[in-house]
């Protein structure tokens, strides 16, 4: 492969193709992006860290490559949903350095307004905590939890503490320097984290009191009750949750539904 990959011959690809299916955004994943912005009348979203572009016709959305490209074309989908540049039924294009893609939105992945905005910097830190903690366990004992972002006073509503609060009292956010390691501690404690919208950490040991059946959540078979509870508080209220199962997969629900599945420990 070249150095850089294959992006500039796929970009040109990606130009004819964008006009003979009727697609209505150009997703460009990856690390760096050096050249012309292309001339094109549909969205660009560029996708990665720390681009150093400021162009009007660009949005860009800094999301963890780490993830893996079918995740991130999940996340993809759902933010260009909601930010109406397309609706479900409607079709993008997505290049890497090595794949031209073309994804259709299904109907099912949806967040709520304003979820990449507020909670972006917030989900991505508890995406790159759950991943170590998926990778490393604690003292290499696998550790499973939840963690409810945004919502919190429904959330607090629907649930209950199982153990005393260890973060009562105490005004830490997730997005401070050195909380990884607080996290970890308390992530072998059973429960759930309650984090605001802002990345303020409310709670520790809370037990989420909804009934996915009663909610109507439908799961694959195999996950359990932790799994079940997330899909619940995230079909209940306006949260999102993310799991972090035994095994090491870590998995976001929206909407009762699961949005991104990605298990760091796996080859994709
Ligand atoms: N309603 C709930 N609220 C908060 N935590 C819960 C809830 N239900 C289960 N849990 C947590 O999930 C833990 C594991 O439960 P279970 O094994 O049934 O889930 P699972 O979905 O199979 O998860 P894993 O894949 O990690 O095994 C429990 O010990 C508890 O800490």
């Amino acid at each position: 492969m070249k150095k850089n990959g294959y992006t500039k011959i796929l970009l040109n690809k990606a130009l004819e193709i964008i006009k003979e299916i009727d697609a209505k955004a150009l997703v460009l994943i990856t690390p760096s992006f050096e050249g012309e912005i292309p001339e094109v009348e549909v969205p660009i979203i560029l996708v990665g860290k720390d681009f150093d572009i400021s162009d009007e016709r660009v949005k860009k959305i800094p999301l963890p490559l780490s993830l893996g490209i079918k995740n991130v074309v999940n996340l993809i989908s759902a933010f260009l949903v909601e930010n109406n540049i397309i609706s479900n039924g409607e079709t993008f294009l997505y290049i890497t350095p090595n794949t031209l893609g073309i994804r259709t939105v299904k109907r099912n992945i949806a967040t709520t307004k304003g979820f990449f905005e507020e909670a972006q910097t917030v989900l991505q830190r508890l995406l790159e905590i759950a991943v170590e903690l998926s990778l490393e366990g604690k003292e290499g004992y696998p550790v499973g939890t939840i963690f409810v972002v945004g919502d919190t006073k429904n959330v607090l509503k629907y649930s209950h503490q199982i153990v005393p609060n260890p973060f009562r009292g105490h005004k830490l956010n997730v997005l401070d320097k050195n909380i990884k390691g607080v996290i970890k501690e308390f992530a072998t404690l059973d429960g759930a984290f309650i984090i605001s919208n802002t990345g303020r950490i409310v709670a520790a040991g809370r037990y989420l009191d909804v009934d996915p059946k009663k909610l109507d959540v439908h799961l694959p078979p195999g996950l359990g009750s932790r799994h079940l509870a997330a899909a619940a508080i995230s079909k209940k209220t306006k949260a999102t949750a993310i799991t972090l199962s035994e095994s090491g997969v870590i998995r976001v629900f929206k909407n009762g539904e699961i949005i991104l599945e990605y298990n760091p420990r796996m080859r994709y």
